[in-house]
């Protein structure tokens, strides 16, 4: 296999560590995710699924085990060189978009692209290029707040690859979505990762969204075992 883009290695995390309200997570949880690759997490509420894309995804630190994102360990790495890693290398979608309301579609995409570099007449192009692939050409301009559920979601994924990431990770993406909105929006998303060959996590409730991806894993236990 290529170099996995991304890595976890014996993945520990609990809460309130030795308080009588300890709650242990993850136990130890391993993945490979291959370039191209998109994987489904499924596993019942509260077994930890936000808590492993929050450590994959930078925004949270492990008790032990290491995190590697293109082969570069970022477990033990600086604030600094974590929170660059994240603007560069990870996309994050959630189940509600958190777009923000006081900007237009197309701004949602330039910001985080500021925040990383990139200069003002790249990143509006970059943007609304990405929102026409999703079929938002027009809605460029709109604000998150007259935007219909899918279409805000849409325009969180581009904001989710805005800065061309090589991992993708998504909480219940389309968990806020009709049944029918859903499919679109995924198919949509699925096609973005596809195109760009990026590898993605994916956590999701919904069995019909897991069979189309190409590897389900589940939490048992605090590990991750095949679905
Ligand atoms: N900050 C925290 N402090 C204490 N316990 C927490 C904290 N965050 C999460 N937990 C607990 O850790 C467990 C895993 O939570 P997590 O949100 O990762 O689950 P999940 O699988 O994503 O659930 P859901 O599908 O309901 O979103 C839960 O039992 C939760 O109560």
């Amino acid at each position: 296999m290529n170099e996995p883009v991304l890595r976890l290695e014996g993945i520990e995390k609990g809460y309130n560590l030795g308080r009588p309200n300890e709650v242990r997570v993850l136990r130890g949880a391993s993945v490979d995710i291959a370039p191209g690759e998109v994987v489904a997490l499924v596993a019942p509420s509260g077994a930890g699924k936000s808590t492993l894309l929050h450590i994959a995804g930078l925004l949270d630190t492990p008790d032990a085990g290491r995190v590697m994102i293109g082969g570069q360990d970022l477990s033990r790495a600086s604030d600094r060189a974590r929170t660059e890693a994240r603007r560069g290398l990870v996309g994050f979608v959630y189940q509600f978009h958190h777009l923000l309301p006081e900007f237009s579609a197309v701004e949602n995409i330039v910001l985080p692209q500021l925040a990383h570099g990139i200069a003002q007449d790249p990143a509006e192009a970059r943007a609304r290029d990405l929102l026409g692939r999703v079929g938002l050409d027009h809605r460029l301009e709109h604000r998150p707040g007259t935007l219909s559920g899918g279409e805000q979601q849409r325009v969180a994924f581009c904001r989710a690859l805005s800065n061309a990431p090589r991992l993708l990770l998504a909480d219940e993406p389309t968990g806020n979505l009709d049944p029918e909105t859903s499919d679109t929006v995924f198919d949509t998303l699925m096609g973005l990762v596809r195109e760009t060959g990026m590898a993605a996590l994916i956590a999701t409730h919904n069995p019909g969204l897991a069979a189309r991806m190409d590897r389900r894993l589940k939490l048992s236990g605090g590990v991750l075992v095949p679905a």
